[in-house]
């Protein structure tokens, strides 16, 4: 007869590569069943998005048949309950992410949209916020120019509800603003503005608040290090020379003391040229490589990189992001970022929490 408390003395021989402990230890495993040979357990991931899935899957089924029974029919069933930070000060929103780039024009909100879209894609509650008060381009990437959020009464406050698109919640200071009209904006007004996207804004339960931030280091990157628990920042450039040498200073702020915001890794956009008619040509126009280097040099992980193709600047201009194409390889590159995102959030949550257990 097999029993559970078997059944969780094989599974201790399982790590989770990340956090470097058994799954049981863990506390990820739940609901272990046993009938006959028929055994069947929950294992809770740290997020939905996680991608050593099918690495935990496999180990928990070759675990149980080797140190219980090589017959044994395993059926494992991956769930997700994405972890805080035991400090976040937000209980419904548990993790922001800021999307930074030094220079302007890499593609960062390229980078932002098509990240959120990957996670939603994934199972993820996503949320975000286009807090790039100079130029912001989110309403165009959703076709959502000229719309205006309603007012909604929450425990008899007014919010703001976010617009919902792609199943994610949005709100960007375009909303508010008329895009004819630049706005000197002045440093205690972008605060004010950007604290107001966060707080008076009725976002419900988020695992993920991705924030588009403007290009270099200024009044939002200071409000939002100094104001807001952020999970960590997934820094964007180009492999040229200008690019990389801002985005180094940009990623360096972070580091600053008293900022101390955690640098998720490096995304490197427009890294080669592929034209549509020949996909597998690869034109390193911009040259090559440069993402990694300062990956390296910061030593955070390098996240992946994206080519410069006609689809996303498209997908970008009519407002249907590439990321929500099936079957697409920029899509998928953006998925595998995605994934790398979301794991090392949930490495930066364990290392802050120091015991590393999923709640
Ligand atoms: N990988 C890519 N392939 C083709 N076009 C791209 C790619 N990434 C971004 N673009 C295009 O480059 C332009 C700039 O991108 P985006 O607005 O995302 O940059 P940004 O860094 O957010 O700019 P800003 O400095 O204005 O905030 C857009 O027209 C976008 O569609």
């Amino acid at each position: 007869m097999i029993t559970p408390e078997q059944v969780l003395t094989a599974l201790k021989n399982v790590e989770e590569p990340d956090l470097k402990k058994d799954i049981v230890t863990l506390k990820m495993v739940e609901d272990v069943k046993v009938e006959g040979k028929k055994i069947s357990f929950s294992v809770v991931l740290t997020t939905p998005a996680c991608p050593l899935k099918d690495l935990i899957k496999n180990a928990c089924i070759n675990a149980v048949k080797h140190f219980v029974d090589k017959e044994a029919e395993v059926e494992v069933n991956l769930t997700s309950r994405v972890t805080t930070k035991s400090t976040n000060t937000f209980s419904n929103i548990k993790n922001i992410i800021a999307v930074a780039s030094g220079k302007g024009g890499v593609g960062k909100s390229t980078v932002a949209v098509n990240l959120a879209i990957s996670l939603a894609k994934k199972g993820a509650k996503v949320g975000l916020i286009d807090g790039d008060i100079y130029g912001p381009s989110i309403p165009i990437m959703f076709q959502l120019e000229g719309a205006k959020p309603y007012m909604t009464q929450v425990d008899g406050q007014n919010k703001i509800e976010p617009i919902e698109k792609y199943g994610i919640k949005l709100l960007s200071i375009g909303f508010f603003t008329d895009p004819n009209q630049a706005i000197p904006w002045r440093g205690p007004m972008v605060s004010s503005a950007i604290k107001q996207l966060f707080n008076d804004a009725h976002w419900g339960e988020l695992d993920y608040l991705l924030v588009d931030t403007p290009p270099g280091t200024g009044d939002v990157h200071i409000t939002l290090a100094q104001g807001f628990p952020i999970a960590g920042v997934v820094i964007v450039t180009t492999p040229q020379n200008v690019a990389l040498a801002d985005a180094k200073k940009g990623a360096g702020m972070f580091r600053m003391e008293g900022v101390k915001v955690p640098i998720l890794g490096v995304v490197e956009n427009m890294s080669y040229f592929t034209p549509a008619e020949l996909p597998t040509n690869k034109y390193y126009i911009f040259g090559k490589g440069g993402g990694n280097v300062l990956a390296t040099q910061f030593d955070v992980p390098f996240l992946g990189e994206i080519p410069l193709v006609m689809e996303v600047s498209e997908g970008g201009d009519k407002g249907e992001p590439v990321a929500l194409q099936d079957n697409n390889l920029v899509a998928e590159a953006f998925a595998d970022i995605a994934e790398k995102v979301a794991q090392q959030v949930a490495i930066q949550n364990a290392l802050a929490n120091k015991e590393t257990v999923v709640e």
